[in-house]
Parts: C-alpha cells; sequence; structure tokens
C-alpha cells in the first residue's frame, strides 16, 4: 500500500508572548492560520518482516533528529500497531522560517494515522512534538490557540486569499527568540498585555471583507526588527503591492503577504524575488 499525505503549514495572524512559565515555555495567545504547504509524505507499507521504518530526507536540509521519525515513535507510544513504513519528504519550505514546516510533516502522519484508524492522539499529547503540532494535526482552517497552543479554539469559516510566504536568508532559532524577546522587555520595559481572541476575530472580519488590516501583532515583531533592518522594507513592499495584510512567521524568520483574491500578484512577485536577502518564495491560494 502506498498513500500520498499533503503537508500543512501555519502562519500566526496574531500571535501574543506572555509569561514563562516553570515548563520552559511561554504562555501563548494565537490566532492560526492554516496554508497549504507545497510539501507531501509518502507512506509506503514495507511487506517484508523485521524491518525498521526508512524515514528519507531530501531537498533542502535541516538539523536535528527527523520529526516524522519521533512522530511514528510517539503513535507507537499510544498504541498504534503500524508495520514498518518507509516515508519520504523532499522538503521545499527552509526549516527555521517560523511556518511549521517540520511540524507539517509530523502532523501529517498523524493526521493519516487517525484517518486510517492506527491512533487518534489528543492535542496535549501532540504538542510533545512541538507547540504548533497540536494545530496542524486538528485540520481545522482556523483556530485559537492557548497555552503553548494545544488549547484550541477551531474558528470558522476561513479566509480566501493568496499571497507569498518569504524565507529569507537567515533562519530564527525559536527558543533564542523567545530569549531575546523576554530580554528586550526587561530592558525596555515593554508591556506583556495579551491578544483576546476578539482581536482575532475583528482582524478576520476585515480579511473576509477585504478590509486592509496592515501590520499584523506580533510580538516577535520588535525582536526580528532590532536584528534584521530588512523586514521594514518588507512592510513597506506589502503596503506599496496593496497588500491586505503582512507579517512575521510565528518568532521568524519568514513573513508573509496576504493578498486580495483576485489581485494580480506577478509584480510583487517578482520585485520579491529579486530581494538580495530573500532566499526563498512560496506562493500560496487558499
Ligand atoms: C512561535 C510559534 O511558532 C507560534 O505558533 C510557536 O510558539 C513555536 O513552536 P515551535 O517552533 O514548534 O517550538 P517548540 O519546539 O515547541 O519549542 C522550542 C523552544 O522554544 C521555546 N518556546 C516555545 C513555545 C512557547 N510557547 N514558549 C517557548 O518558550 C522553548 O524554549 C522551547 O524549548
Ligand atoms: N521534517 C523536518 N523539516 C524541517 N525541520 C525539521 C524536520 N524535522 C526536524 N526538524 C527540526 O525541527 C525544527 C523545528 O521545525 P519546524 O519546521 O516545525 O519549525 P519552524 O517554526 O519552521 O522553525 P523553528 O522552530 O526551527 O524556528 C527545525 O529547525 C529543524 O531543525
Amino acid at each position: 500500500m502506498e498513500w500520498i499525505e499533503p503537508c500543512p503549514l501555519k502562519v500566526n495572524l496574531c500571535l501574543g508572548v506572555g509569561h514563562l512559565q516553570a515548563d520552559g515555555y511561554h504562555e501563548v495567545e494565537t490566532l492560526f492560520w492554516r496554508l497549504p504547504s507545497p510539501e507531501i509524505l509518502t507512506i509506503r507499507e514495507i511487506n517484508v518482516n523485521n524491518v525498521r521504518d526508512r524515514i528519507f530526507r531530501s531537498g533542502d536540509p535541516f538539523a536535528g533528529e527527523h520529526l516524522v521519525r519521533r512522530a511514528l515513535d510517539l503513535l507507537r507510544r499510544h498504541g498504534a500497531v503500524l508495520p514498518p513504513l518507509e516515508i519520504g519528504c523532499s522538503k521545499v519550505v527552509p526549516a527555521g522560517g517560523g511556518v511549521g514546516g517540520g511540524s507539517g510533516n509530523a502532523a501529517a502522519l498523524i493526521r493519516w494515522a487517525r484517518r486510517y484508524g492506527f491512533a487518534s492522539l489528543l492535542p496535549e499529547e501532540t504538542g510533545e512534538l512541538g507547540s504548533d503540532v497540536p494545530f496542524l494535526a486538528d485540520g481545522a482552517p482556523l483556530a485559537w490557540g492557548g497555552g503553548r497552543g494545544e488549547r484550541l479554539l477551531p474558528l470558522s469559516p476561513g479566509v480566501q486569499a493568496k499571497g507569498f510566504l518569504v524565507f529569507p536568508r537567515w533562519v530564527s532559532c525559536t527558543a533564542e527568540a523567545y530569549g531575546r524577546l523576554d530580554a528586550l522587555r526587561e530592558a525596555c520595559g515593554l508591556s506583556q498585555e495579551l491578544p483576546d481572541r476578539e482581536e482575532g476575530e475583528r482582524i478576520l472580519s476585515d480579511l473576509r471583507e477585504r478590509r486592509v488590516v496592515g501590520l499584523l501583532p506580533n510580538d516577535f515583531v520588535s525582536v526580528s526588527e532590532s536584528l534584521h533592518g530588512e523586514y521594514r522594507e518588507a512592510w513597506a513592499l506589502a503596503e506599496w503591492a496593496g497588500a491586505l495584510a503582512w507579517g512575521l512567521c510565528g518568532s521568524g524568520s519568514g513573513w508573509f503577504v496576504v493578498l486580495d483574491p483576485r489581485a494580480d500578484a506577478t509584480s510583487l512577485g517578482q520585485v520579491l524575488g529579486r530581494l538580495s536577502w530573500v532566499r526563498r518564495l512560496v506562493a500560496w491560494e487558499g
């Protein structure tokens, strides 16, 4: 048997970071939006006894253990009786870009396991793989997320739009970004007021009505702008292009532009593609 499983990505249409908790994680309040990923998982059953799983890596490189392997281990620990599997994924989305590319690969396997009745994991369980995995594994197009991202309230209907994910030449380590935000807040006495769901609903209603929102609220913007002046150029370009909204992907380094679904994205795509500090451009429609 062979299955093809599409992988999801996420951006945060609003992201507020609260205090560091005793478990080493910060409390967040966020509006998750699922976007289609250019990546897919191919899952093949190995019909030979006493053979181990084979997980193949190709495309864009990344460090550390494959999140798909960790997802397989998690599924089996929770009772999934899976045959040995051969899983492949050609990486297109750069790691450290803030869209949960690796988390989306793991989430795709978890969704596949749920669909075929192998196991149905809870958000608190999938959160072990990464804070964005519960949302990505859930399947809702939009959700308000609390806790570390595992407390989810699905929102509907979705938003029709198109746009770009833009990955710069630098990457952002999530743990470092949270640490820098704490340090910046301590140094500048910045407030830690968390957004509420009403703020998220306002953003959604503007986007559904195709009203311009501008730069989306994300506490990591100040951290990223302090490290890379290029983000200000990014926001100016998005505004010049008549985008509905733009913002940082999670804790960076990627950023995204949301356009009216009827807009012609050609010139913006050409301009973004020519920027010397841009490593990869991914167009999306959803
Ligand atoms: C920035 C977001 O993408 C917003 O959706 C997520 O909060 C980050 O999710 P992620 O990249 O999957 O990160 P994780 O693998 O869960 O966490 C990596 C590290 O980031 C820090 N971390 C992460 C999430 C969180 N709410 N507070 C944290 O302080 C912790 O040091 C943690 O060890
Ligand atoms: N299949 C995978 N694809 C990409 N990265 C992976 C994968 N498996 C493990 N990783 C590691 O996990 C980290 C987190 O990946 P993920 O794509 O979920 O998060 P991100 O928000 O895009 O980036 P980061 O958390 O690194 O800022 C990556 O930085 C990478 O080192």
